[in-house]
């Protein structure tokens, strides 16, 4: 058995799409766009790449993008004025600081100043803390559309066992707590978690978010188990470089039910997520109504 390939770059342009026809709307109803402003500390390049492939994707979507870019030895304090400053701007409905932060800024300090309602990458502790307690808030983008693409492949998840393997705020955590709210029984293993081998073969969705190239094994997955690979790891190849997810991608395909690749799974439809919690963040700013479950 080969398994299916989960196409996310055609699934990310399906949701922009729809995110754009949405944002549309918006527009006719609020007569204004919706607003996302991305901070940029330092010239990391694959940080460059990211901000600037969400500005334009931003863009695409009719919406307005304001790009920040602040020198790697800006102060915490002038980091921390900037996000006041969006946080009270009116054409402001989403802030997104890319990380990480050179290591002279406190990550949570920032993050901790972002306004909850305008804190589209969900990484705020009020917005964690409405994830764990099933509260409408801001869900980070890389699990969100993590989820939608195991509920486009397997439809209702319920009674199914997850394994998460990482334990990231970003990934790995609110990962786990979408999967329980969707009645999976979730498995969060890490780095410490004894035989690691035998908590992946007894799932039926396993999620890798680790950040080590090709660790997960194919001879590890259980036959037909959807595998959701959340790694993008740059790694030597010949003269140069190519990307490789957690999971040895060769190894899964004959023993998983479907998988996504790397690059073009799970990355695209990050982008396109961000989009779509900054258009439902303009809704709620702009005091717009959208139809539940719409967004
Ligand atoms: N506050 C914050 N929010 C983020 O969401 C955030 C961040 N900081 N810091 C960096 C990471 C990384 N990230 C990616 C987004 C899209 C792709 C993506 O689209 N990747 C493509 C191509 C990758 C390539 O060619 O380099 C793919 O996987 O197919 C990857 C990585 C968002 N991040």
């Amino acid at each position: 058995m080969t398994a299916r390939i989960i196409d996310g770059k055609a699934r990310a342009a399906a949701l922009r799409a729809r995110v754009g026809e949405q944002h549309a709307a918006f527009e006719r109803a609020a007569g204004r766009k919706a607003g996302l402003a991305v901070v940029l500390v330092g010239e990391d390049p694959a940080s460059a790449v990211y901000v600037r492939s969400k500005g334009k994707a931003t863009e695409a979507a009719g919406m307005a993008s304001s790009t920040h870019r602040l020198a790697a030895k800006t102060s915490e304090g002038d980091l921390l004025t900037l996000v006041r400053q969006l946080n009270g701007d009116p054409a402001v409905d989403g802030i997104l600081v890319q990380l990480p932060l050179p290591g002279h800024i406190n990550e949570n300090a920032v993050i901790a100043a972002i306004d909850p309602n305008k804190d589209v990458d969900g990484f705020h502790p009020v917005n964690a803390g409405r994830l764990a307690s099933g509260l409408q808030g801001f869900v980070p983008c890389t699990p969100l559309g993590c989820l939608m693409l195991l509920k486009e492949e397997l439809g209702d998840l319920s009674g199914l066992d997850a394994v998460v393997i990482g334990r990231s705020n970003i990934v790995g955590k609110p990962m786990a707590a979408l999967l329980l709210a969707e009645s999976c029984t979730v498995t969060i293993a890490h780095s410490r978690t004894r035989d690691l081998a035998a908590k992946a073969a007894a799932a039926d969705i396993v999620v890798a978010a680790v950040g080590r190239p090709e660790m997960i094994k194919g001879d590890w997955l259980k036959p037909g188990a959807t595998v959701i690979d959340v790694g993008i790891n740059r790694v030597p190849d010949g003269e140069g470089t190519r990307l490789v997810g957690d999971v040895d991608f060769d190894g899964a395909l004959s023993v998983a039910g479907a998988i996504t690749p790397v690059p073009g799974g799970v990355g695209p439809m990050t982008i396109a997520v961000l989009l779509r919690n900054t258009l439902l963040a303009a809704h709620r700013n702009a005091g717009v109504a959208y139809e539940k479950g719409s967004l």
